[in-house]
């Protein structure tokens, strides 16, 4: 199963102003197991374009098709974690994911939904502060149960906006191990489409590095495969040969961009 990304146009208006026109035809077809990153320079589209996969916007233009279905809306089986964790404050951690995997999946019994809701919250370890509300867990802490909370309903289709962002350095490359344990290892998700700023964790992390770029120029730039073998450890990948010509590559693409917009 795939995400088809077909001839996607995106406009914003605003008000007194001209259409900004942040997607311009945008083509793209993440296969079934593949990792893609986004990146480019802020404002080129990469929230926008996981949006749209993820329902909660609509494209003027093309269609967007998930698993054999055309994309109308939000739905269980692409759920989506974002850079400021997005957890109901007045809720414990267990219960943000159980409200959450509730909400998403009504058809699933009460001992199947408690089941995932442990299940990623031990993943993530968790469990043992599931009574804690958000205000009470590190920032770290937090976005790991929103990542829990993300795999617990279950998803076939995985997006990230910028998930560790916020995070130290430390706490982010613990979470994006945790994150490819539980994509490869532990869940039923396919596929993940994650939007970064990280040179380093597109090359860690992806299959393939989405180059996005700001108007006038085609929104997709260029698609860079990571030619890099997993299980992929943070501590030798930059030993691996294509590390640094992939390094290289994106850094170049990236200025080249800043310099046209300049
Ligand atoms: N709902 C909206 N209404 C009006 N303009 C919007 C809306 N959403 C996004 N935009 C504009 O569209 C452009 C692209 O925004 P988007 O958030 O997709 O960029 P981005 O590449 O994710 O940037 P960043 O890296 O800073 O998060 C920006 O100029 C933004 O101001």
């Amino acid at each position: 199963m795939t995400v088809e990304i077909r001839g996607v146009h995106k406009s914003f208006r605003r008000r007194g102003s001209a259409a900004q026109h942040v997607l311009r035809g945008v083509d793209l077809t993440v296969e079934e197991g593949e990792f893609v990153s986004f990146i480019g320079h802020s404002g080129c589209g990469k929230s926008t374009l996981l949006n749209l996969v993820g329902g909660l916007d609509r494209p003027d233009a093309g269609e967007i098709v998930v698993d054999g279905q055309a994309v109308t809306g939000p739905g269980p089986e692409r759920a989506m974690v974002f850079q400021n964790y997005s957890l109901l404050p007045r809720l414990s951690l267990l219960a943000n994911v159980r409200e959450a995997v509730r909400a998403a999946r009504p058809d699933w019994s009460r001992t199947k939904a408690d089941d995932m809701v442990e299940r990623y919250l031990t993943a993530v370890g968790l469990w043992e502060h599931r009574d804690k509300r958000p205000g009470q867990v590190s920032g770290g802490m937090a976005q790991r149960a929103a990542v829990a909370r993300a795999f617990a309903v279950g998803p076939r289709t995985l997006l990230l906006d910028e998930p560790f962002g916020a995070l130290d350095a430390l706490t982010r490359s613990r979470l994006q191990q945790q994150l490819v344990e539980l994509w490869g290892n532990e869940s039923e998700t396919e596929k993940v489409l994650m939007v970064t700023h990280g040179l380093d964790e597109a090359i860690l992390l992806a299959d393939r590095i989405v180059v996005m770029s700001n108007s006038p120029q085609p929104s997709v730039r260029t698609i860079i495969p990571v030619p890099i073998p997993r299980p992929r450890d943070r501590a030798t990948i930059t030993n691996h040969p294509a590390y640094a010509g992939t390094q290289e590559q994106l850094a170049d693409l990236l200025l080249a961009d800043q310099a046209a917009a300049a």
